[in-house]
């Protein structure tokens, strides 16, 4: 099996290309491909498949060409990966798939409108974050409050005052399963600056990342709130590097570097 690997600010993953929805990609084979000792390893799976060979998604063909079939490194299905845009595209267009510009990519979470700049940094137009109220995340049994935001699939963005920088996320914060019955991603982060926080995050199905395109736009929206206000650009610090984020009347945009590091045949 062809494989490139690539990153986006180093939330890392698997690319598969499988043009003409040929593969039968169970759970079992993504935690393979994922496992960082007996695999390639990677946060996740992109299997590229064109969008009109892909009944979940076949209504998006007219304005995206390619579906990001994203999956987390535990083999589950997730509705949207901001990063894994990132990289998807980048893929597309360095593979010949794509043209460089601007252009859709088909996902879980419905079209997202791509832009390569010739710096190499990707900006994908996020949508507007839904945000559906209060809860709170537990972690090494302190509780801390957050901001439930949708980006497509769920997240709890809870600014907390200390650094974050000594947290455990080793293991999976707690969180109340009748806000979130679908499982959650946890982003903690304090604010270092106007506009600039540092985040941390425990994905769902992935755990601890470097980076989370989906839980630093959440992560914006959540230190916006505090600081009184709904637009403007933030800089997301986390493990992996800086993404920006600018949110406006309308949508959001999640800005950063997205390369590919590798390819080669995989036999498992
Ligand atoms: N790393 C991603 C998010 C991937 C999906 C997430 N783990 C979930 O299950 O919702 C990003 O960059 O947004």
């Amino acid at each position: 099996m062809r494989f490139v690997k690539g990153h986006g600010t180093e939330n890392d993953f698997v690319i598969i290309p499988d043009v003409d929805g040929e593969l039968e990609l169970s759970g079992a084979l993504v935690a393979a491909l994922c496992d960082r000792r007996a695999g390639i390893g990677g946060d996740g799976v992109l299997r590229v498949v064109r969008t009109k060979l892909s009944p979940e998604v076949a209504d998006q063909a007219g304005e995206a060409e390619w579906f990001m079939d994203y999956r987390n490194s535990d083999g589950s299905v997730a509705e949207m990966c901001g990063n894994g845009t990132r990289v998807f595209a980048r893929y597309l267009v360095d593979s010949g798939l794509a043209g460089a510009g601007e252009f859709g990519v088909a996902t879980r979470g419905g079209i997202k409108r791509v832009r390569l700049a010739e710096t190499g940094d990707v900006t994908v137009d996020m949508g507007m974050p839904r945000v559906l109220g209060e809860s709170s995340a537990t972690v090494s049994g302190k509780e801390y409050g957050g901001l439930r935001v949708d980006m497509g699939n769920p997240h709890l963005a809870c600014v907390i005052g200390d650094p974050v920088a000594g947290l455990d996320l080793t293991r999976q914060p707690g969180f109340d399963p009748a806000a979130f019955p679908h499982g959650v991603n946890v982003e903690l982060l304090n604010a270092v600056g106007p506009r600039r926080v540092v985040m941390r995050v425990f994905e769902r199905g992935s755990g601890e990342t470097r980076s989370c395109g989906t839980g630093s736009v959440a992560s914006a929206v959540a230190a916006a709130r505090l600081a009184g206000e709904t637009t403007g650009t933030w800089e997301v610090e986390v493990l992996g590097g800086t993404v920006t984020v600018t949110l406006d009347e309308r949508t959001s945009y999640l800005s950063g570097p997205a390369v590919l590091v590798a390819s080669g045949e995989v036999d498992l």
